[in-house]
């Protein structure tokens, strides 16, 4: 990993910062640009192996001279006491947090009517309650007296997140926490703004997806007439072999968004890191309880769920409206 910065040398000596999932993807690319800026850095997940990876790959980067470091520390974000020893640790190690960015997250794909409580909640705490955690924690042990930035990297949510709804959820109330704690920690000099990406491509957050492929005979239901998979004895098309072909599709949800950006491309990390940069810098020093959506106009534009054709609708009231336009319809047809 190339770690380059359109920021200034040196921008973050002396800060800390803790970055949440820093070790993969996203937080990977935003502690690469952080340390390339002299920022001293602690990344934090669950799977130790893959912190001590990073750590060691990304610490190479480091100049001799320079004031940066890194330090992995295995923290669960949904679980309270390893949330409040993450904080205790990286004051222990360096007496001071500047930064926090909550980057850690993520879910699973699936319709909302097949998700199981476990599965919800699993996604809402690691999402939402995990997010509100470290920002309290970090409040708590240090911010509430020297200030600080936080940043929230939250979705592309804004027309609802249907396939997921769980962190739609989630990341609107991220949003709105975003705002809540923007106006109640003003007074300790505390900034707190959200990011929103849009699909960003890396392989981590694509090893996610790997067993979506299969979902693709679930999404035909609303299609089919009879409202359910046809059997093999049916001579239609569901059996465990056939699915089993699918298994390698899950990954194409990242292409399939494609034709929706106005890019025409995929987002990488490293086109959301400079932007917590941003926000996290003398730069933004009039910045707080915002959100930045950083997605190339993608959530302006189109969305990758299909509505099947269908006249479930209820029907419209009656009234001359209604009338003019069946007329019309009627006419157009004995055109055609
Ligand atoms: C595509 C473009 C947009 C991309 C956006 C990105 O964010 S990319 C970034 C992408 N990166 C990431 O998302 C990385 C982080 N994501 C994760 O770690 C997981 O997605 C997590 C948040 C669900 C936590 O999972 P965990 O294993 O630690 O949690 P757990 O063991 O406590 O409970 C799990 C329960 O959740 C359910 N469930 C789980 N998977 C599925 C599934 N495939 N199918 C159905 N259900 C599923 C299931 O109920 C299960 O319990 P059960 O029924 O088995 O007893
Ligand atoms: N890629 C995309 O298109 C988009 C991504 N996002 C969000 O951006 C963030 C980064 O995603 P991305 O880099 O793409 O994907 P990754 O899968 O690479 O990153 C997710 C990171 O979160 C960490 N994480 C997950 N659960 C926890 C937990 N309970 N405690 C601590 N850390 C956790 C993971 O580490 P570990 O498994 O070791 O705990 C991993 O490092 C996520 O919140 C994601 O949902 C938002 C919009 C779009």
């Amino acid at each position: 990993m190339a770690a380059r910065s359109v920021f200034r040398s040196g921008l973050f000596n002396d800060r800390v910062a803790i970055v949440t999932g820093g070790a993969t993807g996203i937080g990977k690319a935003i502690t690469a640009e952080l340390l390339h800026l002299g920022c001293r850095v602690v990344i934090a997940s669950r799977k130790a192996e893959r912190l001590e990876a990073a750590a060691g790959e990304l610490s190479q980067l480091i100049s001799p001279s320079s004031a940066a470091s890194i330090t992995a520390l295995q923290c669960n974000i949904r679980q309270e006491d390893q949330v409040r020893e993450l904080v205790a640790s990286t004051l222990r190690l360096h007496g001071r947090i500047d930064y926090l960015v909550n980057n850690g997250g993520g879910q699973f794909s699936s319709p909302a009517a097949n998700m199981k409580l476990k599965g919800w909640n699993a996604v809402i705490d690691t999402n939402l309650t995990g997010t509100f955690l470290c920002c309290r924690e970090v409040y708590r042990a240090w911010m509430k007296d020297h200030g600080g930035a936080i940043v929230n990297i939250i979705a592309d949510m804004w027309r609802g997140f249907p396939g997921m709804a769980h962190t739609g959820a989630a990341r609107a109330a991220v949003e709105n926490l975003t705002k809540s704690l923007a106006i109640e920690w003003a007074s300790s000099g505390i900034r707190i703004n959200s990011i929103a990406p849009g699909t960003i491509f890396s392989k981590t957050a694509m090893e996610n997806y790997k067993e979506l492929g299969p979902m693709i005979f679930q999404m035909a239901v609303p299609c089919i007439p009879a409202k359910r998979l046809g059997l093999p004895e049916e001579g239609t098309i569901f059996s465990k072999t056939a699915m089993e072909n699918y298994k390698e599709l899950g990954p194409m949800i990242f292409q399939m968004a494609v034709p929706c950006i106005p890019a025409k491309r995929l987002g990488f990390p490293e086109e959301i890191s400079p932007a917590v940069c941003f926000l996290l810098s003398p730069a933004a020093s009039f910045i707080s309880g915002a959100t930045l959506k950083v997605d190339a106009g993608q959530s302006l534009y189109d969305s990758v769920w299909e509505i099947p054709d269908h006249s479930s609708w209820p029907a419209p009231p009656e009234g001359e409206n209604v009338g003019a336009l069946r007329e019309l319809m009627k006419k157009l047809k004995h055109k055609l």
